[in-house]
């Protein structure tokens, strides 16, 4: 296995990074941690009402900012592969460690915007993070690329949430357009919940 650097040569993003110049593609992974900082903040926060009128006003001009910078496309959100989550925000933080093509090592953080109540991760974030890096490595690796049939997710024990989780994924088997991909998340030496799903190659149009 190799280091990191996961999905650059895969074939699963229709489209090139669209910013090519690395001070944007900074600029844009500092804009996404921003939002992600505002998403963990508000979890927590108990603006009195002035504050959240006061808050509503600056988070509308953000929204007026980025409608306003919309062009024709592919935007960068999600399509940054250089980027750590590949310029995204819906998906929990996640570092990708070791890859191979038929196997991914990562680490994930639940952060505050994922929990549940308390410090436990709500059971749809962490089946969002079994069907992005399953699906990742689905179409990586030169293979074709393909959307999830179905998900199955055993949660084993609570997923705590704010503390680095082991995640591993891997492919299972093959047969024609389909495949079966599995993968586990740890906390140390406790399974904190499974999954495998079935993948299918988009047909051939
Ligand atoms: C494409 C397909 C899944 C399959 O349709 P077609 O191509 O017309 O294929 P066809 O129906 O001919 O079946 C072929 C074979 O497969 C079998 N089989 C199929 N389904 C099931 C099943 N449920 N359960 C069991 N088996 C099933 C079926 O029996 C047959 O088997 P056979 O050859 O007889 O032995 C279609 O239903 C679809 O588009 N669904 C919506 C997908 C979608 O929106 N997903 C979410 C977004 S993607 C995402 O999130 C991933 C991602 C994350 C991050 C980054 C990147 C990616």
């Amino acid at each position: 296995m190799t280091a990191a650097a996961p999905f650059a040569d895969s074939s699963w993003v229709p489209d090139t990074e669209p910013l090519t110049d690395p001070s944007d593609v900074t600029a844009y992974g500092d804009l996404l941690a921003s939002l992600r900082s505002v998403q963990d903040a508000i979890v927590d926060a108990e603006p009195d009402r002035a504050t959240m009128l006061e808050l509503t006003d600056s988070l509308s001009t953000i929204s007026e900012q980025l409608r306003a910078s919309a062009g024709v496309g592919p935007a960068p959100f999600a399509r940054q592969l250089g980027l750590p989550d590949r310029g995204q925000t819906l998906v929990p933080p996640l570092t990708i460690d070791r890859v191979s093509a038929d196997r991914v090592e990562a680490t994930v953080t639940f952060t505050e915007y994922f929990h549940l109540g308390g410090q436990v991760a709500h059971g749809g974030a962490v089946a969002l993070v079994f069907d992005e890096v399953l699906g990742l490595l689905c179409s990586a690796g030169g293979r074709p690329w393909s959307r999830t049939a179905f998900l199955h997710v055993d949660y084993r024990n609570p997923t705590p949430g704010d503390v680095p989780l082991d995640l591993a994924v891997w492919l299972d088997s093959e047969d024609g357009r389909k495949r079966v991909m599995r993968g586990e998340i740890r906390h140390g030496d406790v399974v904190c919940a499974e999954s495998h799903g079935l993948f299918v190659a988009v047909r051939a149009s």
